[in-house]
């Protein structure tokens, strides 16, 4: 078994090093400045999820196991249209080498619509987390399974510090015990394992018993139905970050709303 995250982080700090020899920090800083304030991110789930579902509705051109997953590929008109159809936030895919997304996506989405929007992408370096405001994130994204703890901790640090929200990625009993060492309580769940891209909901089921109270639980991957959306309710689970089957439909408002209201 290929430990797709492992090659992934590898390639992702010889970007970062070539990016940090470009790019000065107070470049970043001046950059980061002139962008608007960080939208709140889990706020908004929050938000909706009190009354229906918390959707952070992704936008992906392409995964390192679909390959290309949408041809006719326009970040600002599916943010738009992710909005009018009811997602609360929006998920943009940032990197290059595995996923086809680009910084100018995030921005672009950004630019087209009011809802918070996270950076999709591997970040190895607090470095990161200050580009990431750069180009205007609201929220970044850590993923237990690729970080030791001191690590994650600076990355949630210069969040915070940022103004921003951090979602913690997990997919097992003992990662989510590291994540809660964090300050952060925005929690995601991925269903498919980034080692070796298999789904099971089960890993969903089998956490949020285990989350304490006061979280925001996020349900991600292979999340298709609205069915898939009520049988999470029925655990307990309200917030979902939903990509590919999305991004496959052509009217993504319709798909969007559809999703969230089986209407
Ligand atoms: O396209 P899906 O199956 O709806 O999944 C979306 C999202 O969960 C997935 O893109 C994702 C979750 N965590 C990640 C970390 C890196 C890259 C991608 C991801």
């Amino acid at each position: 078994m290929t430990n797709k995250l492992i090659e992934i982080c590898e390639t992702k700090r010889h970007e970062v090093a070539a990016r940090k020899a470009a790019m000065t920090v107070s470049t970043l800083h001046a950059r980061a400045a002139e962008q608007t304030p960080p939208r709140g991110f889990r706020k908004a789930l929050d938000d909706a999820a009190r009354s229906g579902f918390g959707l952070i509705a992704e936008i992906k051109k392409a995964s390192p196991s679909k390959g290309l997953i949408r041809t006719d590929f326009d970040p600002p008109a599916h943010a738009q249209a992710y909005a009018a159809g009811g997602a609360a936030c929006l998920s943009v895919l940032t990197d290059h080498s595995y996923f086809q997304g680009h910084e100018d996506f995030l921005m672009a989405a950004r630019s087209a619509c009011a809802l918070p929007v996270i950076r999709k992408d591997f970040l190895v370096d607090p470095w990161q987390v200050l580009e990431s405001r750069s180009i205007g994130a609201d929220a970044i994204l850590i993923i237990v399974a690729a970080l030791e703890d001191s690590q994650m901790a600076e990355i949630e640090d210069a969040a915070i510090g940022l103004g921003m929200d951090a979602l913690i990625e997990v997919h097992d009993a003992h990662e989510l015990e590291r994540a809660l060492k964090l300050q952060s309580r925005l929690i995601g769940v991925n269903n498919r394992d980034l080692r070796d891209f298999t789904v099971d909901f089960a890993r969903t089921y089998e956490l949020v018993d285990k989350a304490p109270k006061g979280c925001t639980f996020v349900a991600e991957s292979g999340l298709g139905s609205h069915a898939d959306l009520l049988t999470m309710a029925d655990h307990g689970v309200r917030c979902f970050l939903v990509g590919e089957s999305l991004m496959r439909q052509a009217d993504l408002e319709a798909a969007t709303h559809n999703l969230l209201t089986g209407e």
